[in-house]
């Protein structure tokens, strides 16, 4: 597993207003649209192409596409659903399956409550799509799912990673094709197994659920 940090002025403009507590959901999700994309920018630095003969109106050249098998794109509902619209808009021709997934709030345990994505990853690259990273638990039993069924590499996109979490899918996944894109590795979970200093819950922050 592998963890990249995307250092970069906007992302982190941007984030800083995400995690403020005054704002409202409207401009929650349309930074998260707009984090998205910087990430992803990032995130599909390994996609795979290949060459293509085009004509210019001045000659005939090579250019580059995305080859086939597509890339597989697959928000953890609910919150993920928030990055969907960012990520397609640069991975246009992607196809997208989903997974819905809650963590118990008492025991932190993730469960999965609906998949809708093909039973045959081989050969395919999958970018799954959750704005938290807190324990853990809910990215290491996606991905394990999607390597179970054959996924050639993983690229998680998330908002914010806690150590802990990153730690977990360190040990979980070690070996494994899977990589970890973040717009900042936060210090540390509370007690509640939320991240520190976070952006609070991002379901309820998307949807407008707080309080
Ligand atoms: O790393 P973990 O400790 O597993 O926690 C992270 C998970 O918790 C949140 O989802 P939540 O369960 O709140 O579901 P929601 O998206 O429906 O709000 C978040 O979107 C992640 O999926
Ligand atoms: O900080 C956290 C941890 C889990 N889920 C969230 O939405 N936020
Ligand atoms: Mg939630």
């Amino acid at each position: 597993m592998r963890l990249h940090v995307v250092d970069h002025p906007l992302v982190a403009h941007k984030l800083s207003t995400l995690r403020d507590e005054r704002t409202d959901s409207p401009t929650f999700r349309r930074l998260t649209d707009e984090l998205v994309t910087l990430l992803a920018y990032e995130a599909t630095r390994d996609v795979r192409t290949e060459e293509v003969e085009i004509t210019t109106p001045v000659a005939v050249t090579t250019g580059t596409r995305l080859s086939h098998p597509r890339p597989l794109v697959v928000p953890i509902l609910r919150a993920g659903l928030g990055m969907l619209d960012g990520m397609t808009r640069l991975l246009p021709t992607a196809e997208v399956g989903f997974l819905g997934m809650v963590r118990n709030e008492e025991t932190l345990e993730a469960s999965t409550y609906a998949t809708r994505m093909p039973d045959d990853l081989s050969g395919r690259q999958v970018y799954v799509l959750d704005p938290m990273l807190a324990t853990g638990g809910t990215l290491v039993a996606a991905i394990r799912m999607l390597l179970e069924r054959g996924a050639t590499d993983v690229t998680a996109v998330v908002l914010l990673a806690a150590p802990e979490g990153v730690e977990i899918l360190e040990k979980e996944l070690a070996g494994k094709p899977v990589r970890v894109v973040t717009a900042a590795l936060d210090e540390r979970l509370n007690e509640h197994g939320y991240i520190v200093p976070g952006l609070g819950d991002a379901g309820d922050r998307l949807y407008g659920t707080a309080g």
